[in-house]
C-alpha cells in the first residue's frame, strides 16, 4: 500500500497500525527479532519503537539519515507509530529522541519543499498538520530527549512534547528559523513556541530566526533542561517517571484543558491552512529562496 493511500484512510483504519505497519514498511529483519525476542518492539523505515527500561515507556526514534529531514514517509510513519503506542494499553508515555548522531531532526525536508506540484504539496502539509495536531493532543505522556541539532521543524516536534530535555553540546542548536530561509512559519508554529516560551520571547525568537545554544535555549525555557549527553536518556527516564506517578485520566484531562484550543485554531481552518501554505510555497520569490538555501547547505562542506 502506497504511503500516499495510508495517509487517506480515516483514522478507524489506523486503529490497528500493526497490520498497516506490517504492509508499509516493516522491516522483516527487525519483526522477526521482535517476535524472536518476545519482546513488543515494532520498526518501521523511519522509525524505529522499542521498549525502555521502565514500565510502560516506550523509546521512538528517528531515523532518517543523514538528519532525520521530515519527508511524507517519516511524518506518516511518526503518526501510525504514536497511533500504535496510544491504542496499546501497555504504554503510558514514550521518549522521543534521534537514531542519527548530532542531529535531533533537521526540520522539514526542504525537498518537500522545492519543484513539486501543487497536489504533492497539499499532501505534505496535510501530513505536518497531522503529525502536529497528533503528538500535541496526544494522551500518552511524551519526553523529547534532543540529542542533536533541533531546527524548525524539528523544534516543533520536540514542542509538541511535555517535557524537552536537551544535551549540552554547543553544536545543538535549537529554534524555529524559518525567517532566515525567506519563509514564515504558520500560526500553529508560532502558537506552539509562544505556550512554551511566552509572547515577548518569541516576538524575538521567531522574526530574528533564532538557534539558540542549550544555555540559551534553557534560559528562554524552550528546554526544560539541559544535561551532560551521557545522562539525557537516565533523565529522560527520572522526568518520565515523575509524570506518571499522576493519575492518567487526571494528568490526560488536564493536559487537554491546556491544549485542546491551541489544536482547535487549525481544526478549525485546516484546509485554509493548506491552500495558504501552497499558494505560499509555490510563488516563485520564495521557491527560489529555498532553492538558494538548499544549495548553501550542500555547498557548505565544500
Ligand atoms: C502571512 C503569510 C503566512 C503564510 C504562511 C503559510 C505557510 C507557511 C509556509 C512555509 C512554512 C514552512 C515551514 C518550514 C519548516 C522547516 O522545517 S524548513 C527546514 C529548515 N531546516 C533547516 O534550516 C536546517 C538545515 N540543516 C542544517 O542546518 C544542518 O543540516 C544540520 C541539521 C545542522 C546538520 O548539519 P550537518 O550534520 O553538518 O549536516 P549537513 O548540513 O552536512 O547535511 C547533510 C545533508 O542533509 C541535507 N539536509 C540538511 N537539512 C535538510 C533538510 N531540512 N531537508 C533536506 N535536506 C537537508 C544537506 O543538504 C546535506 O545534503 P548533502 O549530503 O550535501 O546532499
Amino acid at each position: 500500500m502506497a504511503l500516499t493511500a495510508v495517509l487517506r484512510l480515516p483514522a478507524r483504519a489506523l486503529l490497528r497500525p500493526w497490520a498497516l505497519l506490517r504492509g508499509v514498511a516493516l522491516g522483516r529483519t527487525e519483526a522477526a527479532a521482535g517476535i524472536r525476542n518476545g519482546a513488543r518492539r515494532f520498526g518501521s523505515q523511519h522509525v524505529l519503537v522499542e521498549p525502555a527500561a521502565a514500565a510502560g515507556v516506550a523509546v521512538m526514534k528517528l531515523r532518517n539519515p543523514p538528519v532525520n529531514s521530515l519527508s511524507l514517509e517519516l511524518l506518516t510513519e511518526l503518526v501510525i507509530s504514536l497511533e500504535k503506542l496510544e491504542n496499546d494499553k501497555v504504554f503510558r508515555g514514550v521518549i522521543l529522541t534521534s537514531d542519527c548522531p548530532s542531529v535531533f531532526s533537521s526540520g522539514l525536508d526542504l525537498r518537500e519543499l522545492c519543484g513539486r506540484n501543487p497536489a504533492r504539496y497539499a499532501e505534505f502539509w496535510k501530513a505536518v498538520q497531522e503529525m502536529w495536531l497528533r503528538f500535541y493532543l496526544s494522551n500518552l505522556v511524551l519526553v523529547a530527549a534532543i540529542n542533536g541539532a533541533c531546527p524548525a521543524g524539528g523544534c516543533l516536534l520536540s514542542l509538541t512534547c511535555d517535557y524537552r530535555v536537551l544535551a549540552d553540546n554547543p553544536k545543538y542548536l535549537m529554534g524555529l528559523n524559518e525567517t532566515l530561509l525567506g519563509i514564515v512559519a504558520p500560526f500553529w508554529f508560532k502558537d506552539s513556541i509562544m505556550n512554551t516560551i511566552g509572547h515577548r520571547a518569541t516576538e524575538q525568537a521567531l522574526q530574528l530566526g533564532s538557534l539558540l545554544p542549550p544555555a540559551e535555549a534553557l534560559q528562554v525555557g524552550m528546554v526544560d533542561q539541559v544535561v551532560p549527553e551521557d545522562q539525557l536518556l537516565s533523565t529522560a527516564l527520572s522526568v518520565m517517571a515523575k509524570w506518571l506517578a499522576v493519575p492518567d485520566h487526571a494528568r490526560q484531562l488536564t493536559k487537554s484543558m491546556i491544549r485542546q484550543a491551541t489544536a482547535d485554531r487549525l481544526l478549525k481552518q485546516r484546509d485554509a491552512d493548506i491552500q495558504n501554505f501552497v499558494s505560499f510555497i509555490s510563488k516563485d520569490a520564495i521557491q527560489k529562496s529555498l532553492q538558494t538555501y538548499l544549495e548553501k547547505l550542500k555547498q557548505k562542506k565544500g
